[in-house]
């Protein structure tokens, strides 16, 4: 079945629809990863995004549920040159077409990946539709303008006991199964979704702790979520990935921007102190460097291709984060000494 994907700048492609047969729009992204197809597709983070995988071979080999980063798959929709196990059962039984019809996200295969990368490395960030007919929409909706974590938060307390003496608040904005296991090697977690009653916590907690998650961390449904944060800063250990980390930036008075078509992959080189890691990556927003001047933090982690922000730390207090992902999945674990840091903070032993 004939597919299409419209831009917001009047361009057309023509593909192989599979998946989900309804239309989906979103803004237009693009991942580098070679693996790691299942574990991209179900991260919340990638709420509102259509992503471009721009490695030719997708889905080459079977889905295996474990792997799934949430309960569902979360992008938009999904752009391949060649997703190969559309029409063939994995080793959990189901093909990638029909996992994606389950899950209501429509792909369309076929497309030149590669020179549809270049032309957003190009032009930045852009919106699109996925459609079965080729009708240009009235209007290509900003879906970063939408209260995108809000979708994709728990929406109930949920208290995960791991042993672990040490408590910390984790407020979930969108989080990667990866992360709540790693983070309880350390601690046992009290997760709490983003608009939680924060200021009437009766539980004891001894840090907190901020994932990943979708859009914009500047989104005025985020506000009461950052007032928290900066009156919690001054007193206990604030720590964050990725949106996160976006989100302590700006409790901590520095600002954030749109980037202009974002850091999605599994190679990305930053540079902190001497040493350079390898890392994963997938943000379309960064904290602006220049604003954190008297805020108290200080940037001391650089993507070495741009030199966009990639780990900040407050010089006196122990508020730190990470705008690149520690817990890989995908990805390369050169970066899994952020949760030693997160557990000498809290006093244990690594
Ligand atoms: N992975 C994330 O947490 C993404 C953070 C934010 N939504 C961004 O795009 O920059």
């Amino acid at each position: 079945m004939k597919r299409y994907l419209l831009l917001e700048d009047g361009t057309t492609y023509e593909g192989t629809g599979y998946g989900y047969e309804g239309e989906t729009n979103g803004e237009i992204v693009f991942t580098t990863s070679m693996s790691g197809y299942l574990e991209t597709i179900t991260d919340p983070s990638y709420a509102g995004e259509i992503l471009i995988f721009a490695f030719p071979e997708i889905a080459n080999y079977p889905l295996n549920l474990e792997h799934m980063e949430s309960s569902k798959v979360q992008v938009a929709g999904i752009i391949t040159k060649d997703a190969h196990s559309i029409y063939s059962g994995g080793e959990s039984g189901t093909g990638f077409n029909e996992f994606l019809k389950q899950n209501m996200v429509p792909a369309i295969d076929g497309i030149d990946t590669r020179s549809l990368v270049e032309k957003i490395r190009e032009s930045g960030a852009i919106k699109g539709y996925i459609k079965n007919k080729n009708e240009f929409p009235d209007k290509f909706e900003d879906t970063m303008d939408l209260d995108l974590v809000s979708m994709v938060s728990i929406k109930k307390y949920k208290y995960y006991n791991s042993g672990h003496k040490k408590q910390i608040l984790f407020i979930d904005v969108g989080t990667k199964n990866s992360l709540i296991k790693r983070l309880s090697e350390t601690a046992s977690l009290h997760i709490v979704p983003y608009n939680y009653d924060f200021f009437n916590i009766k539980f004891h907690y001894d840090a907190i702790f901020l994932p990943n998650g979708p859009g914009n961390p500047g989104h005025s449904s985020l506000e009461p979520l950052r007032a928290f944060i900066r009156e919690k800063s001054s007193s206990m250990p604030v720590m964050g990935v990725c949106l996160g980390n976006q989100l302590i930036a700006l409790s901590m008075g520095g600002k954030t921007e749109k980037m202009k078509y974002g850091h999605r992959g599994i190679n990305h080189a930053v540079l902190i102190g001497n040493r350079v890691y390898i890392t994963s990556h997938n943000h379309g927003y960064a904290v602006n460097g220049d604003s954190l001047k008297g805020t108290g933090m200080e940037i001391c982690g650089t993507d070495i291709n741009d030199g966009t922000v990639e780990m900040i730390k407050h010089r006196e207090l122990p508020v730190f984060s990470v705008q690149f992902h520690p817990e890989a999945y995908p990805g390369p674990y050169d970066s899994t000494w952020f949760f030693n840091d997160i557990k000498t903070t809290l006093g244990e032993k690594i």
